[in-house]
């Protein structure tokens, strides 16, 4: 699944770059929709997201391009691939990439299989 971000003022740290906890925001939301689009009938919430690293600053007015990929179901989870581009950088250029990991659970919260 592929998504778009419009990066915005609201969104800089103090420095005038891209608040990196808004990306991660941006990277959860964008996989758990992706997750709901494959698996509409779970209830998932997220337990881990990989490594993450912050190599590139974002500034303002940057478009975004999110690309979330399912790369693993186990038996209560399931893991997507996050990859983000943007319109200020190369196009083959990946500004950060990470794993997020969801389970599903019942409406007791408690996990289920897929
Ligand atoms: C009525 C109204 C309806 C409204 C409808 C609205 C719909 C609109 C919804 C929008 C919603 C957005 C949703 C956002 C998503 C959140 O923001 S969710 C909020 C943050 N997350 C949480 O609160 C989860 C808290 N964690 C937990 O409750 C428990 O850890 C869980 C999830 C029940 C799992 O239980 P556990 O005993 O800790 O799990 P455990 O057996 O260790 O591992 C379970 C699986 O996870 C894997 N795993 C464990 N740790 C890790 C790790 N660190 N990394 C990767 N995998 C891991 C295990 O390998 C295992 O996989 P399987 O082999 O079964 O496939």
């Amino acid at each position: 699944m592929e998504t778009h971000r419009l990066v915005f003022t609201e969104d800089l740290n103090p420095y005038g770059f891209l608040f990196g906890g808004r990306l991660l925001s941006w990277a959860d939301e964008a996989s758990y929709i992706a997750a709901n689009q494959d698996y509409p009938k779970c209830r998932f919430v997220t337990i881990g997201m990989d490594k993450v690293e912050f190599r590139h600053s974002v500034k303002n007015g940057a478009i975004l391009t999110i690309v979330s990929e399912q790369v693993r179901k186990g038996t209560t989870s399931i893991t997507y691939s996050v990859t983000i581009y943007s319109s200020h950088e190369s196009p083959d250029m990946p500004i950060f990439t990470t794993n997020v990991t969801f389970v599903n659970v019942d409406e007791s919260g408690n996990k289920r299989p897929l």
